[in-house]
């Protein structure tokens, strides 16, 4: 194993075997009773992959990809049909939720159980049983039997063990879907804190945004083979593109039919992006109605500007949950071949909180562009103060930039040229 990885993947295969039914009813179980036939489903057909000390890493796919498989053999929860696992140092897990708990013992006791099967001892349970209960903001049901509990509340329970255990690695299965927002944000404010200790994170979610905000790398498992795999900024879109292009394949056959009958309408505002867009994640409190660029100039829209113009971003919002009174906004400039070339947001500019109202207009207001001539694309996001994500909107808007000069580069740097005679 190379010094500086902690896991390492080498070729993973597994296969299924998935048994035909025998039937429910008594005369079917009887009739079927030497039914013994099976199919093999694969389910990885050979992934490689390895993760450094204090990496995180996100997988990512549509349903039934084989993500959980992964992390279940990482886990060894299952093991392999063939391939290779190598893992350095103590695994902790949140990857069945509950699944070590007993429900007839109270939380305190399960806190005991299930630390104990992470490796800890009475006296160090002893230790940080303060910790996790703090952590998991469950004291007045700490006696309770956990069979009482809801899935939010076994939700906290996990994590609070989960991140108190020492691990060095430590395996996340969705299961950060479970349970309120800001107890959310609280444990991806954790995540971040154990990472920075040097903790290993490998973490599966449909959560974009959750992995954008944990992980350095992106894993994307397809067909159960690895189809991209890089810094989440990069892959996530490819994988956004493909799952619209997926479900624009499925919906097709259903959209020649109703073309038949209703000739489409023209589209007003290409930046108006339908409810559940690919493009759009967040849990949608504060949802974005309409995105689009104006030339401070002419103060009309504007799509194509040139290196000294003004351009201004307007941003409609909508917002869903009343309880929200204020929010941060954000907004990032990418090249269209994914270069980064500038971000910020309103806690970074050090500027006030969005006053939310129902619906309302923010507007960023651009001094002269100084991009030189390419295509350029801009992400927008309301989050809270803790990074949770209310609408984040990829590509929200397109521009191009045009330039009539021939200088080099991506932005201009102003400057000043000075002629002089060296003194002797
Ligand atoms: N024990 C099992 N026996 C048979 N088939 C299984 C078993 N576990 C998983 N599978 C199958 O393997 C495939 C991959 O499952 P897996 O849970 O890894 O997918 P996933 O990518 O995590 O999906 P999701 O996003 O829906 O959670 C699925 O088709 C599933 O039905």
């Amino acid at each position: 194993m190379q010094s500086d990885n902690v896991i390492e993947v080498k070729d993973l295969k597994k296969k299924f075997k998935v048994y035909y039914d025998k039937g429910n009813s008594l005369k079917e179980k009887i009739l079927f009773k030497s039914r013994n036939k099976y199919e093999e489903r694969w389910v990885l057909n050979g992934i490689s992959f390895n993760v450094k000390k204090g990496e995180a890493i996100g997988l990512i796919g549509h349903n039934g990809c084989g993500k959980s498989t992964t992390l279940k053999l990482l886990n060894r929860i299952i093991y392999p049909t063939s391939g290779e696992i190598k893992m350095k140092g103590r695994v902790s897990s949140l990857i069945e939720l509950g699944a070590g708990f007993h429900p007839d013992m109270s939380g305190r006791e399960n806190i005991y159980i299930n630390a104990s099967i992470f490796g800890l001892t009475k006296k160090e349970i002893d230790e940080r049983i303060d910790d996790i209960i703090e952590f998991s903001e469950l004291e007045e049901f700490m006696d309770n039997p956990v069979r009482t509990y809801s899935s939010g509340m076994y939700m906290r329970l996990a994590f609070a063990v989960a991140i108190n255990v020492d691990a060095d690695i430590l395996l996340i299965d969705e299961i950060l879907a479970v349970g309120d927002a800001n107890f959310q944000a609280k444990c991806f404010n954790k995540l971040r804190e154990i990472k920075g200790k040097g903790v290993t994170i490998v973490i599966v979610s449909h959560s974009l945004g959750q992995v954008e905000q944990i992980c350095d790398r992106t894993i994307w498992i397809d067909k159960g083979l690895i189809r991209e795999e890089g810094q989440p900024r990069k892959v996530h879109p490819l994988y956004m593109d493909y799952m619209s292009d997926t479900t624009l394949n499925s919906h097709q056959k259903k959209e020649e039919e109703e073309e038949k009958t209703t000739e489409s309408e023209e589209v007003q505002n290409e930046n108006v992006v339908e409810e559940n867009s690919p493009r759009d994640i967040g849990n949608f409190d504060i949802k974005i109605t309409d995105v689009q660029l104006i030339d401070v100039k002419t103060r009309k829209p504007a799509t194509k500007f040139h290196i000294e113009d003004q351009m201004e971003l307007q941003v409609c919002y909508m917002r869903k949950n009343k309880n929200i009174k204020k929010c941060e906004f954000g907004f990032h400039i990418f090249r269209s071949d994914g270069l980064d070339y500038y971000g910020t947001n309103t806690l970074i500019d050090k500027v006030n909180s969005v006053e939310l109202k129902d619906t309302g207009k923010i507007s960023v207001v651009f001094g002269a562009i100084y991009l030189l001539q390419g295509e350029y694309k801009i992400d927008i996001a309301f989050h809270n103060d803790l990074g949770l994500t209310y609408n984040h909107r990829y590509n929200a808007v397109e521009f191009e930039i045009k330039n009539y000069y021939d200088e080099v580069g991506i932005a201009r740097v102003t400057h000043e040229w000075i002629f002089n005679e060296k003194e002797k």
